[in-house]
C-alpha cells in the first residue's frame, strides 16, 4: 500500500478551492504504487487522481515530470494530464508536500498480459519515444549505470541476507556492465517504469500510460528492455518468447531500432534487470516492519539477469531482421 502522508478533509477542501473541479464529494486513499500517495478524488465535475509527492521525488524535478505530461498528451499520447490552478501553476502544497491535481486515466492494468498486449505496449513505447522529441527540460537517469555503484555500496555488506554470493555476483556484474556500457546509442526522453501497472487497458485496448516519476533522458532503446524485463517473463522464470517478438514487432513498427541498437539490446537487459534488482535489495533491507507498502522481490530481477547473462543476440528476445530499420 501507498500512502504515506494523511489528509484532511478540511484541508483537501481548502486545497481544492484552488482548482476549477467543482466541490468534492468523495476521496479515498489508493493502495497501489511505491513511491508517492495518492488519492481518488470525486468531484461534482468527475474523477480525479491527487498525488502528494513524497520524499523520494526530488521537487526540483517536478517541472519535467509535469511538463512531460502536457507535451506529450499535446502530441496525441494518451497520458493523465495534471490540471493548472487558478494562478495558473501546476502544484500546489497539501500535508507539507507538494502535491497535483491529474486527470483521470479510465482502464486498469492487466494482471495476466498476453503477447497482443506486449504488441500494443511496444508501440505505445515507440510513440511515446516519437512524441517526447522536442521536449525542452532535460533530466539525467539517476539510476542508470552511474547510479548503480552508489546504490550497490549502500547494500552490498547486507546483501549475502538476502541470499548468499549475491555480494561476489553482483559486484562483478557491476563492473562487468560499467566496463561494457554503450556511450552513443540514440537518445530521448524515457519512460524507464514502464511496467504492467503503468499501463492501462480497456476492453483489450491501451487506454494510456501513467507514472511518469521516473521519466529521464536516456538511450530509447534502454526503455526497451525495461519493458522486455516487465512484459516477457513469466512467472516461472521463463523468457516468453512470443510475448517479446510481439513487444519488439509492436515498437518497431513505430519506431524501427537501429543495428547498433539490436546489438546492444542483451546488455540493456542485463543493466536494466540489475537496475531493477538494485533498486529492490535496497527497499528490501531498509524498508521498516509495518511500514504501509508491499516490498518488490530483488531475486525475480537477479534472475532476468542471469538469463540475459547467457543470451548473445537480440534473436533470443524474437527480435527478427524483417523489422528492424
Ligand atoms: N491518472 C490516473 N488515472 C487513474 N488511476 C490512476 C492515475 N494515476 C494513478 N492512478 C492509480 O494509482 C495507482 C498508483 O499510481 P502510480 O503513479 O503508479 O504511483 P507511484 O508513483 O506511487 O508508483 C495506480 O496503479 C492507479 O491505480
Ligand atoms: N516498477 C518498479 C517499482 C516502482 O513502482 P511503481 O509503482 O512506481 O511503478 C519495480 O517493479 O521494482
Amino acid at each position: 500500500m501507498a500512502v504515506y502522508t494523511d489528509i484532511t478533509e478540511d484541508d483537501l477542501k481548502q486545497f481544492l478551492s484552488a482548482y476549477d473541479v467543482g466541490q468534492l464529494t468523495s476521496y479515498k486513499g489508493i493502495a497501489e504504487g511505491v513511491e508517492n500517495t495518492n488519492f481518488l478524488l470525486h468531484t461534482t465535475s468527475g474523477a480525479y487522481i491527487l498525488t502528494l509527492y513524497e520524499k523520494r521525488v526530488d521537487r526540483n524535478d517536478l517541472p519535467f515530470f509535469l511538463g512531460l505530461m502536457h507535451h506529450l498528451a499535446e502530441r496525441g499520447l494518451s497520458c493523465p494530464l495534471p490540471l493548472p490552478r487558478a494562478d495558473g501553476a501546476l502544484l500546489g502544497e497539501l500535508s507539507g508536500r507538494p502535491a497535483a491535481v491529474i486527470s483521470f486515466l479510465e482502464g486498469m492494468w492487466l494482471r495476466k498480459p498476453e503477447a497482443k498486449h506486449c504488441r500494443e505496449v511496444g508501440r505505445a513505447l515507440a510513440q511515446m519515444h516519437v512524441a517526447g522529441e522536442g521536449f525542452e527540460i532535460t533530466r539525467r537517469n539517476a539510476l542508470s549505470v552511474d547510479g548503480w555503484r552508489p546504490l550497490w555500496n549502500n547494500s552490498r555488506d547486507r546483501a549475502d541476507e538476502v541470499q548468499e554470493g549475491l555480494r561476489e555476483e553482483i559486484s562483478s556484474e557491476l563492473d562487468a556492465l560499467e566496463a561494457q556500457w554503450p556511450k552513443d546509442l540514440r537518445a530521448g526522453v524515457i519512460h524507464a517504469d514502464l511496467f504492467p501497472d503503468n499501463v492501462f487497458f480497456l476492453n483489450d485496448e491501451l487506454s494510456g500510460l501513467i507514472d511518469f516519476y521516473f521519466a529521464c533522458n536516456d538511450f530509447l532503446v534502454y526503455d526497451v528492455a525495461v519493458c522486455l524485463n516487465a512484459w516477457c517473463f513469466e512467472k516461472d522464470g521463463s523468457f516468453n518468447i512470443t510475448k517479446g517478438t510481439a513487444l519488439l514487432a509492436g515498437y518497431n513498427a513505430v519506431r524501427p531500432l537501429s543495428p547498433e541498437e539490436v546489438e546492444a539490446l542483451p546488455l540493456l537487459c542485463r543493466g536494466s534487470a540489475l537496475r531493477f534488482f538494485l533498486t529492490r535489495l535496497y527497499d528490501w533491507l531498509m524498508t521498516p516492519p509495518g511500514a504501509l507498502v508491499v516490498k518488490k522481490d530483488p531475486i525475480e530481477y537477479l534472475k532476468k539477469l542471469q538469463f540475459h547473462r547467457t543470451v548473445r543476440s537480440a534473436a533470443a528476445y524474437g527480435f527478427r531482421k524483417a523489422d528492424a530499420a
